[in-house]
């Protein structure tokens, strides 16, 4: 089922196109990860999805309707800004208010319970105001849950938060997400979102660049694929020759006595690679591989 449908959405400042033109289908169950640089028009994006603000051009459907619906706005969570929260009010308070400008006021159980999801029971009762910005930050993810939503918006949910803190908060996202619930998120944790996001798009200068799974993202940026092997004795009138013969297939040859180094540029040549120590009769112990992390695709 789409849960989002976005077509050609446009957002202009000043003339100059800072979201150009996305778009974007997020169907039932995903989470997606949103990543880009400073700049990239990432919150720009999220904030017309949320209907913060209004797209320049194009359209898109929530849960298939109008962001402005009220029926829709029920079945949707957002991470609000933390600046607007009242520091008077205990974080107790705040849910229950907030839940209740939506109609649908939240029980001071399920006002608990959101609290203790993200780590924040104990202090159900103490001044926002006297919040750290990592606590603030988890109220924020509170205030997004508070009514079970479908659908979950969270701008860098865990950026300023403690590891351990972080942690629970990815620990809630995968909970949510084998709820079937449908998260949309954006994070400059690219570790957060390899680890949380089961499809990444890549955000330049308002444009997506790229898409996919993490490892569809790997196979069309990878070129170079570290292999590691632990191999038994070679023999003597055998090693100069598989010396050579690997120049051909790859480059930063390091082989040891029991082990080799080498980075190719395609799959196909490990298989190459193994079959040539067999062919030296020389046992493989172990064959390990280093994929590109999203930080090194991201970077590319
Ligand atoms: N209200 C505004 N008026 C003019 N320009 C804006 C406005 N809001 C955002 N921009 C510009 O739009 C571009 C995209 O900003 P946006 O905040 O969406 O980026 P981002 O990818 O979320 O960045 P970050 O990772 O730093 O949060 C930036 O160049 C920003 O200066």
């Amino acid at each position: 089922m789409t849960v989002i449908k976005a077509k050609k959405v446009t957002k202009a400042y000043n003339g100059v196109n800072v979201v150009d033109g996305i778009d974007l289908t997020i169907n039932k169950g995903e989470i997606f990860g949103f990543l880009g640089r400073n700049g990239a028009g990432k919150s720009t994006f999220i904030n017309m999805l949320t209907g913060i603000i209004q797209p320049s051009s194009g359209s898109f459907t929530l849960l298939g309707g109008d962001v402005k619906q009220i029926d829709v706005k029920k079945r949707i969570g957002v991470m609000p800004d933390y600046s607007t929260f009242y520091g008077s009010s205990t974080a107790l308070h705040h849910l229950r208010f907030f839940s209740s400008l939506s109609g649908n006021p939240a029980s001071k159980e399920a006002c608990i319970e959101a609290l203790d999801a993200v780590g924040l029971a104990e202090h159900a009762n103490k001044k926002v105001g006297k919040f750290s910005f990592g606590m603030k930050k988890k109220l924020g993810v509170a205030q997004a849950i508070i009514h079970d939503p479908e659908l979950l918006f969270l701008d860098e949910p865990t950026s300023g938060m403690d590891a351990e803190s972080a942690i629970q908060i990815q620990q809630l996202i995968k909970n949510l997400h084998k709820r079937g619930k449908t998260i949309f998120l954006t994070s400059h944790n690219l570790d957060e979102v390899e680890k949380l996001c089961t499809r990444i798009a890549i955000m330049k200068e308002g444009r997506i660049v790229k898409i996919g799974t993490m490892d569809e993202l790997r196979a069309y940026y990878r070129t170079t694929i570290i292999v590691k092997i632990k191999h038994g004795p070679i023999p003597l009138s055998e090693e100069q020759k598989l010396y050579d013969w690997l120049q051909g297939k790859g480059k930063d040859i390091q082989l040891g006595e029991k082990s080799l180094e080498i980075t190719v540029d395609e799959e196909r040549k490990i298989a190459e690679i193994t079959r040539a120590f067999t062919a030296c009769k020389t046992d493989i112990y172990r064959v390990e591989v280093e994929e590109p992390t999203l930080e090194e695709i991201f970077l590319e």
